[in-house]
């Protein structure tokens, strides 16, 4: 099972002489599946617990675990996506998208027509079969991201860590990025952590969101979402959703206002 469980979890950052704390006191238990969004303003450690989870910043005390495992260092079992689409400008999408698999093929020995089924059929669940062989500078920032997402499925990890991805996109493409993720939650049963500072992209995506208040992050509110999908956000229930957590976001973004005056 690959739920993930997080435990009394504190970070903090030695900051100019100073201490900043930028997690204090975050429990928070995700199932297996869920689809859960990490909502706030900038600055109040949505992305330090993202990457506490993926272990490239351990907490400072308190621990993480996905699986059983406690989370000590990155691991193939959560793979990351980025706002920048991360992607090896040197290697074609097809490449791109086999790179990971062939860095565990040697741990887990799929040989290399596994490897090109694999990367054939994540060309077509993202339609992105006619660009097999386009380096990334020649594709739009949408197919970028389409192409990082495909990696990281590549990877068979059970859990997708998301750090705002579609955020440098424009409006249409990232409602078809944000259709195309859910869909690939479905079908693939994915366990989704997603950051993001945009209220609505949190109501069209997640099953649970959390809002977290500015310095010291902590946990503001649990939302559950039981919005049908697919969502409208013309719909009175998700707008009146939205004006309620706007109304928490727009407290912390004040308080992040106050204390940056002082
Ligand atoms: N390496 C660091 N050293 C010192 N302070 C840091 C460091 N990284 C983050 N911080 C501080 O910790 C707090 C949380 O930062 P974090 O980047 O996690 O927030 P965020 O909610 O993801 O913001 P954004 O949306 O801008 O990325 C901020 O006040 C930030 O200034």
């Amino acid at each position: 099972m690959t739920h993930i469980h997080i435990d009394q979890v504190h970070k903090v950052y030695a900051s100019q002489g100073r201490e900043v704390v930028a997690l204090q006191n975050i429990q928070l238990s995700i199932a297996q599946g869920e689809f859960v969004c990490l909502l706030g303003p900038s600055g109040c450690g949505k992305s330090t617990l993202l990457n506490a989870v993926a272990g490239f910043s351990l907490p400072s005390s308190g621990a993480i675990r996905v699986g059983d495992a406690v989370v000590r260092a990155p691991g193939p079992d959560r793979g990351m996506v980025f706002q920048e689409y991360a992607l090896f400008p040197w290697m074609t999408v097809a490449g791109n998208i086999a790179f990971a698999m062939e860095v565990q093929d040697r741990a887990t020995r799929k040989n290399p027509t596994d490897i090109a089924a694999r990367v054939d059929e994540l060309l077509d669940v993202f339609k992105l079969r006619d660009f097999r062989d386009r380096f990334p500078k020649d594709l739009s920032g949408g197919m970028r991201q389409r192409v990082a997402i495909a990696r990281v499925l590549a990877m068979d990890s059970p859990v997708m860590l998301m750090d705002e991805p579609f955020g440098a996109l424009d409006a249409l493409t990232r409602r078809s990025l944000q259709d195309e993720l859910l869909r690939i939650w479905q079908r693939f049963g994915k366990t989704v952590l997603f950051v993001t500072h945009s209220i609505e992209e949190s109501i069209y995506l997640a099953d649970r969101i959390i809002v977290m208040t500015y310095r010291p992050g902590t946990i503001k509110r649990d939302q559950r979402v039981d919005l049908p999908r697919p969502r409208d956000p013309a719909d009175p229930a998700f707008n009146a959703l939205k004006r309620e957590l706007g109304a928490l976001v727009m407290t912390e973004q004040q308080r992040h206002e106050a204390q940056e005056a002082v």
